[in-house]
């Protein structure tokens, strides 16, 4: 058998617990055949085909980021300090006008490297040329479930159907890719960006065909406002009128839901993706994070895209989470650390519908090796405690996905570094002098 060993490291247990235990992995299979001390693995440690030390270290699930835009990594520190609408109608939707298939491509590279260089393993993405954001998911070794943003405001007829229809279409024909490490989702952009007819058309055909369904929701007061003033009801009741909700769907945001709009979330299994950073940076808000955990709801992390966070560092999230979690409780012990290590592990792949999340025997083997050795690291106490509040991207040592080592030693096997790094600037830097010949 092809197996992966990582030895001499301690282990989070999907109960929060922390042991010092070896495991092995199934490098076919793509999943973890044993968790435990020196007599359950040692077997297998001396003919693994690979080894990966952990020494020093906690291996903890791959980290899920359950909403990003991962190409946006272009235009990361291009537009800063504006409210969501202005922001995305002035700056952002400007500048998404302009770019390219290959732009998309080199976005994504760049994106998924940053992932992976901070243990993430999996994520959701919403964009547009979803068939090379896939292709990179492919090369780089991940897993992710994408949508084609729909957005069908400020366009005609035709084009808002066409819109619809591409949505489905990259779900039906991308699901299973990369040997089934991309899964897919109908993926309307907001309740107030689609028009209604458009939405009630996909979610139904959707869920004919048993899609999951991904969008933004909740997240602005601005956005809240209108739904209830024309419609006489709240955004997440509408979600539910027009058959958004349902599990295996994931909204993002959820920031200004009331406890009625909590309730339908929990009745109908329907995941929510707390932003914290990009909430924070736009002044959305603060999603009731404890309150959605408390009703029963299934609530993942994600950055959103790097334009309004501005990095995909998922520890970033899950102190932020903790920390803004506290503050809209009026709670010091609202959001523990535990909490948010849960919420950027198994609630994201839960919230996904992915494997991974969890460390345990049969379990996909998605994984990152955090080094703990660090000075800010020092000492450790309780190493949950450390990864919600001062672990960073960059203490990742080792990160491995569907049994396949993406990271050894900080260095990214799946992707030349250097290179996207190169190309991406380079075509960030295209990209605006097109948009400013433009304007
Ligand atoms: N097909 C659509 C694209 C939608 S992709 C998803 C969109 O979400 C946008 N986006 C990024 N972050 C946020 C956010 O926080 N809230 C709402 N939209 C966002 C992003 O810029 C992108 O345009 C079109 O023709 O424009
Ligand atoms: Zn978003």
């Amino acid at each position: 058998m092809d197996t992966l060993c990582i030895t001499g490291g301690r282990v989070l247990h999907p109960d929060g617990r922390v042991r010092e235990d070896d495991i092995v992995v199934d490098r076919d299979e793509g999943t973890i055949l044993a968790v435990g001390g020196d007599g359950t693995v040692a077997d297998h440690v001396d003919g693994a085909s690979e080894t990966l030390d952990a020494t020093g270290g906690l291996v903890i699930p791959g980290l899920v980021n359950a909403h990003t835009h991962v190409s946006m990594t272009l235009l990361r520190g291009y537009a800063d300090d504006k409210p969501l609408d202005a922001w995305l109608r002035e700056d952002v939707w400007p500048a998404e006008a302009e770019l390219t298939d290959d732009d998309i491509e080199v976005g994504a590279e760049l994106g998924v490297l940053e992932m992976i260089r901070s243990g993430t393993t999996a994520f959701a993405d919403m964009y547009f040329a979803v068939d090379r954001v896939a292709d990179v998911v492919d090369r780089a070794g991940l897993r992710a479930r994408l949508g084609h943003g729909v957005v069908t405001i400020g366009k005609g007829e035709e084009a808002a159907v066409a819109d619809v229809e591409e949505s489905l279409a990259v779900a039906a024909d991308l699901d299973g890719a990369a040997d089934g490490r991309v899964r897919t989702a109908f993926m309307p952009h907001s309740l107030t960006t689609v028009g209604e007819e458009y939405l009630r058309e996909g979610l139904e055909r959707a869920a004919a065909d048993g899609i999951p369904v991904h969008l933004h929701a909740n997240e602005t007061r601005e956005e809240v406002d209108p739904i209830l003033e024309e419609r006489g009801e709240r955004p997440i009741e509408y979600a539910d009128d027009i058959g958004a909700l349902g599990e295996g769907n994931f909204l993002a945001h959820c920031v200004h839901v009331d406890d009625a709009e909590i309730e339908l979330l929990a009745g109908t299994g329907t995941a929510a993706v707390h932003c914290p950073a990009s909430n924070m940076k736009l002044a959305s808000g603060m999603a009731p994070v404890q309150r959605l955990r408390e009703a029963g709801v299934t609530v993942a992390l994600g950055t959103d895209g790097a334009a309004s966070n501005n990095d995909l560092d998922l520890f970033d999230e899950m102190r932020d989470a903790a920390m803004v979690g506290k503050l809209a409780a009026d709670d010091a012990s609202a959001v523990p650390a535990g909490a948010v290590v849960e919420m950027a592990t198994a609630g994201g792949a839960d919230a996904l519908g992915l494997p991974g999340g969890r460390i345990a025997e049969g379990a996909a083997a998605d994984l990152a090796v955090v080094d703990l050795g660090a000075p800010h690291l020092t000492p450790v106490h309780d190493p949950v405690s450390h990864l919600a509040y001062a672990v960073r991207g960059s203490d990742v040592r080792h990160t491995v996905c569907d049994g396949r080592v993406l990271m050894r030693d900080r260095e990214v096997l799946t992707l030349d570094a250097d290179a996207v790094r190169a190309r991406a600037a380079e075509a960030a830097s295209d990209l605006v002098s097109r948009v400013e010949e433009g304007a």
